[in-house]
């Protein structure tokens, strides 16, 4: 079976994660990478070009046309509902879920000089640094991690923000590194298949779903559907699955992190369903803050 995948070092790893388990269930698997609109446009940021989805559509469209099995994706970047014929079957145990805040010299967010330079493009992270440290300039940081980080290296950033999940999966090691008190986004740190509807793939996915991940990344997905905005709103939400009870917790920022509102929220959860009624519940209880209706008509306008 031909899984798609991205052509980054990190996309390719992710995916070997998929063909490991996948082989452990008796099938034959082979990489193949495609580039997306996401990895040839490193210049536009992301929310400008529907960025949602950007990395995603390219691997759909092949699927959908029968160029491969199925395609691997990190499960943030994946839009919350699918192209009709296409499902997530399933998600491989969760990597770390937070942010790193990473240096030349291992400072925090707190000891960054004055108007320090970080990069970073998406609107959650900018917010959440902002309303910590209204000095700092966030600069639109696109391209994979290795090309982030050599921008950091060559003195165009004074820091940078990366998903822990991404930095630990390519072995790096940056002394520099420390972990940011963020909530993250929906499903980071999660790498999903995604296969055509009723295809012999999705069976054997489902087979080797991590439920306890799968029940986290649906209620914090959910959260996001009920937004409706995709990325191009600052929504954090973090889930955690533990003893059979889903814990969510969740926080919509103004873009500028001068104001917040945050719910949590937690229940017994053992189904998919189970896990999207917790998340529709938390979203109700945040609708009808003043600053997540002032948002909602914003973003849309
Ligand atoms: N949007 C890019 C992206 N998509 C997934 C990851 C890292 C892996 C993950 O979060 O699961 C990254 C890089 C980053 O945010 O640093």
């Amino acid at each position: 079976m031909i899984l798609l995948t991205r052509g980054s070092p990190l996309a390719r790893i992710q995916t070997r994660g998929w063909m490991d388990a996948l082989e452990s269930l008796g099938a034959e698997t082979t990489l193949q990478a495609v580039s997306t609109h996401g990895d040839r446009d490193r210049t536009t940021p992301l929310p400008c070009f529907g960025g949602f989805g950007a990395f995603v559509k390219a691997l759909e469209e092949k699927l959908l046309a029968g160029e491969g099995d199925g395609a691997v994706h990190s499960l943030k970047d994946v839009p919350v509902a699918q192209p009709e014929g296409l499902v997530l079957a399933g998600v491989l145990p969760r990597g770390p879920v937070g942010d790193l805040l990473v240096t030349r010299e291992g400072l925090s967010l707190e000891t960054l000089p004055p108007g320090a330079r970080v990069g970073s493009s998406s609107l959650r992270r900018t917010a959440q640094g902002l309303r910590v440290r209204k000095d700092l300039r966030f600069l639109c940081c696109r391209g994979n991690v290795q090309t982030r980080l050599r921008k950091l290296e060559a003195g165009e950033l004074d820091a940078l923000i990366l998903a822990e999940a991404g930095v630990r999966r390519l072995g790096l090691d940056l002394p520099g590194a420390v972990r940011l008190p963020f909530l993250s986004t929906p499903g980071q740190g999660a790498v999903a298949l995604e296969a055509r509807a009723g295809s012999v793939l999705e069976s054997l996915a489902r087979q080797t779903n991590h439920l306890p991940t799968w029940l986290e990344v649906c209620g914090e997905r959910q959260v996001l559907g009920a937004f409706g905005k995709g990325c191009s709103a600052p929504v954090a939400v973090q889930g955690r699955y533990e003893g059979g009870v889903l814990t969510l917790e969740a926080e919509v920022l103004a873009l500028d992190g001068s104001q917040s509102v945050g719910a949590s929220l937690g229940g017994p959860a053992g189904t998919e369903e189970e896990a999207r009624a917790l998340g529709q519940t938390l979203w109700d209880s945040l609708a009808e803050a003043p600053l997540v209706r002032r948002l909602l008509e914003e973003v849309t306008a």
